[in-house]
C-alpha cells in the first residue's frame, strides 16, 4: 500500500514537473503554452464558423435575388437599410408604417407591370397605340430568324428597325437629345415603338453596351418608360422603348398652350406623384439602386391620361450597393444639377432629389429652371422661388395659366417639399419614397380622378411644339381621349 502510494506520488510529481518544465518558446512553462494553444485554436475555430455562417447568409441572399431575376427587377432588402433617420417632415414626423406601405406599393406596381407584360396584355396607358407591351413587341416579328428573345425583352435587327422607321426618315423623328435621335417606329404587326438611335460617339464596344442595356432593360414600373429591347450591329447602337404618345412635361409646361393650361393643379400633382414613384422605385426598390442623373421635365413622358413615365436611362448608371456614391463625370442638365454634384462629381440619389425639387418648382410655376428672358432677379428659378417663399409670397408662385388655384394649405405643403428637396446639405434632402408619401398626404384633395381629358388637342396654339407634330403623325386628332388646350 505504502509502496504504491509512493509510486503514485512520484508519478504525480513527474507529471507536474513535465507540465511545469520550461519550453524553448519564450521560456514559458509547458502548461502555459498548451493553454495558449488551445485558446488560440478555439478562437480560430470560432472565427471559421463565423465566416462560414456569413458566407452562407450572403449566398442565400444572392440566391434570393437571382430567383427574382429574369423578368423581375431585383428587389432587395436594401430599401429598409437605406432608410435614414431624416424623417422630419413638414409639420411633423413621417409615419414609418406608411412609408413601408409606400415601398410595398411600389414593388407591387412593378410586379403588376411584369404580370401584364407576361400575360401579353396591352400596357396601362389606355391608348391602343401607346405603351406597346413587351409581349406585343416580342410577337411582332416572331418567326423572323433575326429576332432574338433576350429574356427581359428583344434583340432587334437593324433591318427591322429601318423598316419600322422608314429608313430612319426625318418625318419619323420625334425629337433629338444629347445622346441621339428618337424616331417613331411601327413594327410589322402595327405596334408603335420609340426608337432611340444613339450617337455612339464613344464607339462603345458591343459587349459593354449590352451589359449596360441588360441591366436597364430589367427595370419595370408603371411610372418608368420601359425599354423593350435593343439593336447593336456594327457601329449602330439603338434602344427601343415603349412609345408614350402624349409628348413630354416640358412641352406641356412651356409650349404654347393658350391662356389656360390643360395641366390643372390636380393633374400637375398627379404627374409629380407618379414621377416621384418612378424615381423612388429606381432608388429604393432595386438592388443595386439606380440613380437617374438627368431628372428634368423633358424626360417625363406623358400618356393620354397624364400618367407620367420617367424616361431616358441613357444616363443612368447602376450604383454598387456598398458604395453610397460613385464619382463620375458630371452630367445632367443645366439648371437641374445639384450644386454638390456639380462641384464634387459625387453622385447619389440626393442629386436626383435636388433635380426633382427643381422640376417640382417648374410644375408649380410653369417657369423654366433658367430663363434669360426674365428680369435679372427671376432668371434663376431656384433663387427666385426661395426668395418668394421667404417673403411670404408663395401664392404668387402658382403658374398664371392654372385657372383654379390650389387650396393654400396644399400649396404651402408642396412649396415646402420643394425647399426640402433643394436643401444645400444633400444629407438633409428627403428620400424619394418620403417625397411620395409627403405629396400623397391626406390634405391633398386630388385623390379622385382629375379632369383628364380636355378639348381640342390640335389647338393651333400648340402648333410650335413637338407634341402637336407627334399627335398629328399619330393620328391623335381622331382620338377623343387626348388632352386639349382650352
Ligand atoms: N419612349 C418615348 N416615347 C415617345 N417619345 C419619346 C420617347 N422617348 C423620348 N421621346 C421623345 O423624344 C425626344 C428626344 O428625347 P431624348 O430623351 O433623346 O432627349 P431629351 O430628353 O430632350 O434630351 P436629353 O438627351 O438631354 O435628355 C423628346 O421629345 C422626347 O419626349
Amino acid at each position: 500500500m505504502s509502496v504504491s502510494g509512493e509510486t503514485q506520488s512520484s508519478g504525480n510529481s513527474s507529471i507536474t514537473s513535465f507540465f511545469t518544465a520550461k519550453t524553448p518558446i519564450l521560456g514559458l512553462q509547458l502548461y502555459i503554452v498548451i493553454a495558449a494553444t488551445v485558446i488560440i485554436m478555439v478562437v480560430i475555430l470560432f472565427l471559421i464558423c463565423l465566416l462560414i455562417r456569413l458566407n452562407r447568409t450572403s449566398k442565400r441572399n444572392c440566391i434570393g435575388s437571382k430567383k427574382s431575376s429574369g423578368l423581375l427587377p431585383l428587389v432587395a432588402d436594401v430599401i429598409r437599410e437605406n432608410r435614414t433617420t431624416d424623417l422630419n417632415e413638414i409639420g411633423g414626423k413621417i409615419d414609418r408604417k406608411k412609408e413601408d406601405e409606400t415601398i410595398a406599393i411600389l414593388r407591387k406596381e412593378a410586379q403588376e407591370v411584369l404580370e401584364i407584360e407576361s400575360e401579353g396584355i396591352k400596357g396601362s396607358s389606355g391608348s391602343n397605340e401607346s405603351s406597346t407591351s413587351r409581349s406585343d413587341t416580342s410577337s411582332a416579328i416572331s418567326g423572323s430568324n433575326e429576332s432574338t428573345n433576350i429574356g427581359w425583352g428583344r434583340w432587334y435587327s437593324l433591318k427591322e428597325l429601318e423598316m419600322a422607321t422608314n429608313g430612319f426618315r426625318a418625318e419619323n423623328v420625334i425629337g433629338e437629345g444629347g445622346y441621339g435621335v428618337v424616331f417613331r417606329g411601327e413594327l410589322q404587326d402595327g405596334s408603335v415603338v420609340a426608337v432611340k438611335k444613339l450617337l455612339n460617339n464613344k464607339g462603345q464596344a458591343e459587349k459593354e453596351f449590352r451589359v449596360e442595356v441588360e441591366a436597364i432593360g430589367k427595370v419595370r414600373h408603371k411610372n418608368l418608360a420601359g425599354l423593350l429591347g435593343y439593336c447593336s450591329e456594327g457601329a449602330h447602337r439603338i434602344l427601343v422603348y415603349e412609345y408614350i404618345d402624349n409628348g413630354n412635361l416640358e412641352q406641356w409646361l412651356h409650349g404654347d398652350v393658350g391662356s389656360v393650361s390643360p395641366l390643372t393643379w390636380e393633374i400637375r400633382m398627379k404627374i409629380a406623384i407618379g414621377t416621384a414613384r418612378g424615381l423612388a422605385y429606381l432608388h429604393e426598390g432595386l438592388e443595386p439602386k439606380v440613380v437617374h442623373r438627368d431628372v428634368k421635365s423633358s424626360n417625363i413622358l406623358l400618356d393620354r391620361k397624364w400618367n407620367p413615365k420617367v424616361s431616358d436611362f441613357g444616363l443612368a448608371k447602376l450604383l454598387v450597393s456598398e458604395k453610397s456614391y460613385v464619382t463620375t463625370r458630371v452630367m445632367g442638365t443645366f439648371g437641374y444639377v445639384s450644386p454638390d454634384y456639380a462641384s464634387t462629381g459625387m453622385l447619389n440619389e440626393g442629386s436626383d432629389v435636388y433635380s426633382f425639387g427643381v422640376m417640382l418648382m417648374e410644375i408649380i410655376t410653369g417657369r423654366s429652371p433658367v430663363d434669360y428672358s426674365r428680369p435679372p432677379g427671376e432668371m434663376n428659378l431656384v433663387d427666385w422661388f426661395k426668395g418668394m417663399v421667404a417673403n411670404r409670397r408663395g401664392e404668387e408662385l402658382v403658374d398664371p395659366l392654372i385657372e383654379v388655384h390650389p387650396p393654400p394649405r396644399s400649396l404651402k405643403r408642396v412649396l415646402l417639399i420643394c425647399l426640402r428637396c433643394i436643401d444645400m446639405d444633400a444629407n438633409k434632402r428627403p428620400k424619394m419614397g418620403q417625397i411620395v408619401h409627403m405629396l400623397e398626404a391626406d390634405e391633398f384633395p386630388f385623390r379622385s380622378e382629375p379632369r383628364l381629358v380636355q378639348e381640342d388637342p390640335l389647338n393651333p396654339r400648340l402648333a410650335g411644339i413637338n407634341r402637336l407634330q407627334l399627335a398629328t403623325k399619330n393620328g391623335a386628332g381622331d382620338d377623343d381621349q387626348k388632352p386639349r388646350g382650352r
